[in-house]
């Protein structure tokens, strides 16, 4: 199984981060807080996300990455591809972003003096807590919905990523370093607008749980917050994720594109 696209994917998938954490946590003021744990637990799902895309595609068309140039997948087959690292990081990104979410969440805009300490002291305790609280289960709380977010929407980034990069590239050529970044751009928040409705009710139910279980499930969440919000509960957040997708997929594709280049 060729791995460099998986070093490739961990590298790229660390340098967006870096880019697009301040707007990660802005929704929550809470700015620069806790870099080190997304760092590590981005670029773990990045690097899956690319090494099976890139593998599931070999499999698919019998083409390693440094032939694709020269013979072009199918978009059926890039979307499948998608699809397929869309799947399995969001299983290997689960128990992580649950963590993110809850320690984001405690974020207090300006520490209130006399009151209580946060319930989670970082990420490892945050995790032991889970753990102790819920068991094991509760590290893959809202796993369902992140899945179902990632597996089509996986195939959206990538179909949206060739297809402008075959747009702007003369046949048989690499794409230059502006198209793949504006293509690289334009995929993330392709993917981000298709991903925003799941991505609502999956930090919710991420978040149930905490104190007393509200939601049955990803459908009974999804019933509920339009029942009470309205169908524009779908689409909070969808600025903000469309403008942190466009720097931070710029730069993963650009760094991916180029650490392959560069590896021959
Ligand atoms: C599928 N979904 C839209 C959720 C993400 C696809 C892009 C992944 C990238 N690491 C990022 O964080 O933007």
């Amino acid at each position: 199984m060729p791995v460099e696209e998986f070093v490739a994917g961990w590298i790229s998938g660390a340098l967006g981060l870096v880019l697009g954490h301040p707007f990660d946590t802005v929704k929550l003021l809470g700015f620069f807080k806790g870099m080190s744990f997304p760092i590590a637990s981005v670029a773990v799902a990045n690097s899956v996300l690319f090494g099976v895309y890139s593998n599931t595609l070999l499999l698919l068309t019998a083409t390693s990455h440094q032939e694709r140039r020269a013979q072009p997948p199918s978009y059926t087959h890039i979307f499948l591809a998608g699809c397929t690292g869309g799947f399995l990081q969001a299983y290997c990104l689960a128990p992580f972003d649950l963590i993110k979410v809850r320690l984001q969440n405690q974020t207090e805009p300006v520490a209130q003096p006399g009151s209580p300490p946060p319930q989670y002291q970082g990420p490892v305790h945050c995790a032991a807590s889970i753990f102790r609280e819920e068991g094991y289960r509760g590290l893959f709380r809202g796993a369902w919905a992140l899945m179902l977010r990632d597996t089509p929407t996986v195939g959206i980034y990538f179909i949206t990523y060739e297809g402008l990069c075959r747009q702007y590239t003369p046949e048989g050529q690499n794409p230059s370093s502006a198209t793949v970044l504006v293509a690289g751009g334009f995929a993330g928040i392709a993917s981000w607008v298709a991903a925003t409705p799941l991505d609502v009710i999956k930090s919710r139910m991420q978040m149930d749980g905490l104190r007393r279980r509200v939601y049955q499930g990803v459908l009974d969440c999804m019933m509920s917050s339009v029942r009470q919000e309205g169908l524009g509960v779908f689409f909070r957040g969808v600025t903000i994720n469309s403008a942190r997708a466009f720097p931070v997929n710029a730069v993963t594709f650009l760094s991916y594109e180029y650490l392959l280049r560069w590896w021959g």
